[in-house]
């Protein structure tokens, strides 16, 4: 990151081997040994840009099951996952380059991302790669983006049990997944819930890269991010030892993203680093890091003495030999089996896993976890899951109505009036049928009244142009006669007026 107050670390790199510790890694470093596929040789930040960018992102569409996704067997996904609020919407904004909720909508209550929701980046297949492709279904959507990111509802706190059920089944049985994001607030560290998710995919074995969010929040600086990697790595270590045979696939680097900071110079000095995160795990980038320093199939954990004494005596050499020659050094099924009967209860299932788990993702092998084992890691990460308190329920439901609210203003006032009335019809009967019939009452006085005004409004009329020859012009006359004939006409008419509405008084009344 950039300016004074941050860091300038891009990634902490976990070392191929235990002996030595991780090491910061600054922008520079790590964008210098890696190219976008498309473009070898070209600048990386600009290259992340235009791939991230040229080609607006696009919200492609929401869904909660996993049943119902859509089919793809064209376009790589790369799943963001993190426990609520870790900064997995931000995320994604960011990439695209949006500004907040432009494309994902964020906020700063937790649980407000609640479905799968896929966003495409990068540009169009052409007609020829589409072709190349091909498709295994007719009623397969067009791709539209080179990849796909699904933004994911967060899990911890106000998550739901279900919700676990789907990520796992997402990770597990979804083809198109090629890699999973796991975001990690830098300042909080890593939780149980997060290490429970890896071990869910490594047992997916699938790709997976470790993004520390929030790194602004940090108060430590560089001192809390190393302390964060430390604690995620040493984590990681641990589910290594314990359930993977050394298919599972994590990022060595471990990425610095603060990309949803207040402060907009530190969040773009971060963006790069979180593009090629996604880029690396989409299979866009050609990395030119020198082998040993790269993750591979084996995951360069050292291996304590009693491990090597339960190793089979075929694998010989260091580990770094085994990694040179792309062959596993890891103990066979059958040490591993009696090393499990030595775990503690808790981890003996996931021991099982470790030797079970098949060599190539998708491919069906009689090694594959069986389902009971998967239920055990699966359950494991479904306990970290809270269930829905009332309180959690409450704010699900004031999210429902703000992002829903209801419609008071669609109908007229008039017809909300009209709605009302006949609801008090209803409510009170008889009041409203004595209301009707004196209401009924008064328009037919008002109807008698109006009319006889009319009558003698009439009346006057004719009596005035019996008095008044035709053709002379009333007020302009200086005549005393004709001035006192129009008084006396005045005070008859004001006369009769009374008298007419006194009768009329005593008629209706
Ligand atoms: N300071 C800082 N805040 C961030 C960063 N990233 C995200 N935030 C804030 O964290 C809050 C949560 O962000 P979201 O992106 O909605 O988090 P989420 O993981 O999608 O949350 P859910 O959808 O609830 O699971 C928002 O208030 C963001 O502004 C960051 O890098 N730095
Ligand atoms: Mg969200």
């Amino acid at each position: 990151m950039t300016g004074a107050m941050y860091p300038n670390v891009a990634a902490f790199t976990v070392p191929e081997f235990r002996t030595s510790s991780i090491s910061g890694v600054t922008p520079d470093q790590l964008f210098k040994t890696s190219s976008l596929l498309s473009a070898p040789g070209q600048p990386l930040e600009e290259e992340l840009t235009k791939l991230y960018t040229d080609n607006p992102a696009a919200f492609i569409y929401a869904e909660s099951n996993f049943y119902t996704l859509k089919k793809n067997t064209r376009v790589p996904e790369v799943c963001i996952l993190g426990r609520s609020n870790v900064g997995k919407s931000s995320f994604v904004n960011a990439l695209a380059r949006r500004r907040n909720d432009a494309l994902a909508f964020v906020s700063s209550k937790a649980g407000k991302t609640r479905s799968m929701n896929m966003y495409g980046f990068g540009p169009a297949p052409t007609v020829k790669e589409l072709q190349a492709q091909g498709s295994k279904y007719k009623d397969e959507d067009i791709p539209t983006h080179t990849f796909h990111l699904v933004d994911m509802p967060g899990y911890g706190h106000a998550s739901q049990e279900e919700w676990g059920k789907n990520i796992a089944l997402y990770l597990s049985k979804r083809q198109a997944v090629k890699g999973a994001i796991v975001l990690i607030d830098a300042e909080v560290g890593p939780k149980d819930s997060d290490f429970h998710l890896l071990q869910l995919l490594s047992a997916a074995q699938l790709k997976t890269a470790i993004v520390l969010t929030k790194a602004d929040k940090v108060k430590k600086g560089w001192e809390g991010l190393y302390e964060t990697s430390k604690n995620v790595w040493q984590g990681i270590c641990a589910i290594e030892a314990r359930i993977t045979d050394g298919n599972w696939t994590w990022e060595k680097d471990i990425y610095v993203t603060a990309v949803g900071a207040r402060d907009t110079a530190v969040a773009r000095s971060t963006v790069t680093t979180a593009r090629l995160a996604v880029a690396r795990l989409a299979g866009l980038v050609k990395d030119e890091r020198p082998n040993v320093e790269r993750n591979t199939r084996w995951s360069g954990k050292m291996v304590s003495f009693d491990d090597l004494q339960l190793a089979p005596s075929t694998v010989g050499g260091s580990p770094k030999d085994s990694h040179n020659t792309g062959k596993s050094a890891r103990p066979t099924s059958e040490s591993w089996k009696a090393k499990a009967s030595e775990l503690d209860e808790g981890s003996r299932a996931h021991a099982c896993t470790f030797y079970s788990t098949v060599a190539q993702r998708g491919k069906s092998s009689p090694k594959q976890p069986t389902r009971a084992e998967l239920d055990v890691i699966l359950d494991n990460f479904i306990k970290t899951l809270k269930t829905d308190t009332p309180r959690d329920q409450a704010r699900r439901v004031q999210q429902e109505r703000e992002r829903h609210p209801p419609k008071i203003f669609k109908t007229s006032f008039k017809k909300q009036e009209k709605r009302r009335a006949l609801g008090l019809q209803k409510q009170f009967p008889e009041q409203t049928i004595r209301t009707r019939v004196v209401l009924d009452r008064r328009l037919e006085i008002e109807e008698r009244r109006r009319q006889a005004l009319d009558a003698r409004e009439a009346k006057s009329k004719t009596l005035i142009e019996s008095e008044w020859p035709a053709g002379e012009d009333v007020g302009s006359s200086k005549d005393a006669n004709h001035t006192m004939k129009v008084n006396e006409f005045d005070e008859a008419f004001a006369a009769s007026k009374g008298l007419a509405d006194d009768k009329e008084q005593e008629r209706y009344s």
